[in-house]
């Protein structure tokens, strides 16, 4: 009798704190937000997630944002799933969750399991509060300017070998190439991350890159299927064997086996830093010393340099297929690119620290493309605690804990209110000195530590490119843009490759 009445109970409770989660607690929070006059729509139970699903497998994913702001504005209550959010792209509250605010904020639920899924839970992306601060004075060192710089030889250095291939198959064939520019974009960057940070050559074997990038591949595809399929929502069933969760844990399982390699020759003395100071490995391996503070597992420093891995390559990587894209589609931008590029390295042999400042409309053409197409245009974060942000327009809201913030770039990217011709691809917007509202590497306490070595890579790898190459569209592909962690090309992007100087 007791056990039936204690089961009963159990169940009920069981039921009670479902209901709450799935339809109570959304409601209240998106009526507080109505309340305070903030628009938007409730939609039990599912929130945009449907509407979501239908735009991504018709092949125009974020459109629905899009949507949303053309009819609410700026900021506006919704959910997804059984997450009430505000979504907004507005300047002030970016500002309030991002940095004034931030203490009240961590990176949200679907960032963790996403994120989670391949690179498990502890690592700089994923950290919170007195973690995230370890982790980042970590590795800090290995991203200030005087490191940097001392990378740029081996940047060129990496990327000349790259390109030598790309003429050798050339003049084998004696006609252009037609390349697949996303995956070969992926090749080099992670050519790049490996040699600067892990100090490891992966051109002469390709299999570590082969492993990486394939394995990335299948992974991301699989973690988009599962956010609109509503299972990634639920942290306890994103965890559970299914739905393709075997597929991604094998993927994700390759992948540290490559970059566990990269960490023993390390350990075996058989790799050094390339760079002036220590790089990513030194830093982690040193910190098995005696502060047991301080101390990384081994564990911890295979995700935190797995983490380094994906971060480090797949947005760089997106960046510089858009600005390609770009390029080609916009001739006169092409032409005054290639004027530049043509006028410093024809002059100056290499590209050193000094030359490299001087690709001041190369620096305006990628800040153009990280405006037009950002590579990563949606931060989310959780409120921890009730709190009030203000909007750019005055108005305070009340957040109460448990609300979603989801911060959309692509749309205060191409608002009218901000940008002048907002959707045209013009470079010399970022020519004159003025400030902006351009968030690319997001703001505060997480803003990405990897920005300068970004740009810098970006700016040296596009240059080289278009100084000994020309490239052309080929048409009639099918140029679609993926969703989930990068917006790449969801179906690639082929291109015919010129060769326009020998090495
Ligand atoms: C064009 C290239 C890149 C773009 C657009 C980009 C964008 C971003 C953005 C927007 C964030 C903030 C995320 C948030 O606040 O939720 C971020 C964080 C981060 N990025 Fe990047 N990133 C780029 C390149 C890199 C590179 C090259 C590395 C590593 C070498 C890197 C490593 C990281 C890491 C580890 C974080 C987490 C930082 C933290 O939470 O403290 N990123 N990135």
């Amino acid at each position: 009798m007791w056990l039936t009445i204690i089961l009963f109970t159990l169940l009920l409770y069981v039921i009670y704190r479902i209901i709450n989660f799935w339809i109570i607690r959304p409601y209240t929070i998106q009526r507080d937000l109505a309340n305070q006059g903030v628009p938007g729509q409730y939609t039990p139970i599912v929130g945009d997630v449907l509407r979501h699903r239908r735009d991504y497998y018709a092949d125009k994913a974020l459109i629905y944002l899009e949507e949303a702001n053309a009819k609410f504005g700026d900021y506006y209550h919704t959910s997804f799933g059984p997450f009430p959010c505000l979504i907004t792209s507005d300047p002030g509250v970016i500002e309030s969750v991002l940095k004034t605010n931030t203490r009240f904020y961590h990176k949200n639920v679907l960032v963790r399991e996403l994120f989670g899924a391949l690179l498990n839970y502890e690592n700089l992306l994923l950290a919170e509060d007195d973690n995230h601060t370890r982790h980042r004075q970590l590795t800090n060192p290995i991203f200030q300017h005087q490191n940097l710089n001392s990378m740029i030889p081996v940047m060129v250095d990496r990327i000349s070998n790259f390109l030598a291939q790309w003429q050798n198959d050339i003049n084998d064939k004696t006609s252009p190439l037609t390349l697949d520019i996303s995956k070969e974009m992926s090749y080099l960057t992670l050519d790049i991350i490996f040699g600067c940070v892990f100090g490891v050559e992966t051109m002469k074997d390709r299999s570590i890159n082969d492993t990486i990038y394939h394995n990335l591949q299948i992974a991301f595809d699989e973690v988009e299927k599962r956010i609109y399929n509503v299972i990634l929502i639920i942290p306890i069933l994103n965890r559970l064997p299914i739905l393709w969760k075997k597929r991604i844990d094998k993927c994700k399982q390759d992948m540290r086996n490559a970059v566990l390699q990269m960490i023993n020759l390390r350990k075996q003395g058989l790799t050094k830093a390339t760079c002036k100071g220590p790089d990513l490995l030194d830093q982690l391996l040193v910190t098995d010393g005696d502060n047991k503070k301080e101390k990384f597992s081994d564990e911890d420093i295979l995700n935190e340099a797995l983490t380094f891995v994906i971060a480090g390559h797949d947005t760089p990587r997106t960046l510089i297929i858009w600005a390609l894209y770009y390029l080609v589609t916009n001739p006169d931008v092409y032409q005054e690119l290639q004027n530049e590029v043509d006028s410093v390295l024809s002059k100056n042999q290499e590209l050193t620290v000094t030359t490299v400042s001087l690709l001041t409309y190369t620096e305006a053409v990628l800040k153009e493309t990280l405006r037009y197409h950002h590579p990563a245009p949606l931060l989310l974060r959780t409120a921890m605690a009730d709190n009030t942000i203000v909007a750019s327009d005055g108005k305070q809201i009340r957040i109460r804990k448990g609300t979603d913030i989801f911060i959309v770039l692509n749309i205060l990217n191409r608002s009218e209110k901000y940008w002048h011709e907002s959707n045209k691809f013009d470079p010399s917007r970022f020519l004159e000195n003025h400030v902006n509202v351009l968030f690319p590497f997001g703001y505060g306490p997480h803003t990405c530590i990897g920005q300068n070595f970004a740009m810098l890579e970006s700016k040296i790898i596009l240059a080289m490119m278009l100084h000994h190459f020309r490239f052309e569209l080929i048409p009639g592909q099918k140029i679609v843009q993926g969703t989930a962690v990068t917006v790449r090309p969801k179906y690639g992007l082929s291109m015919r490759v010129w060769s326009r100087s020998g090495f």
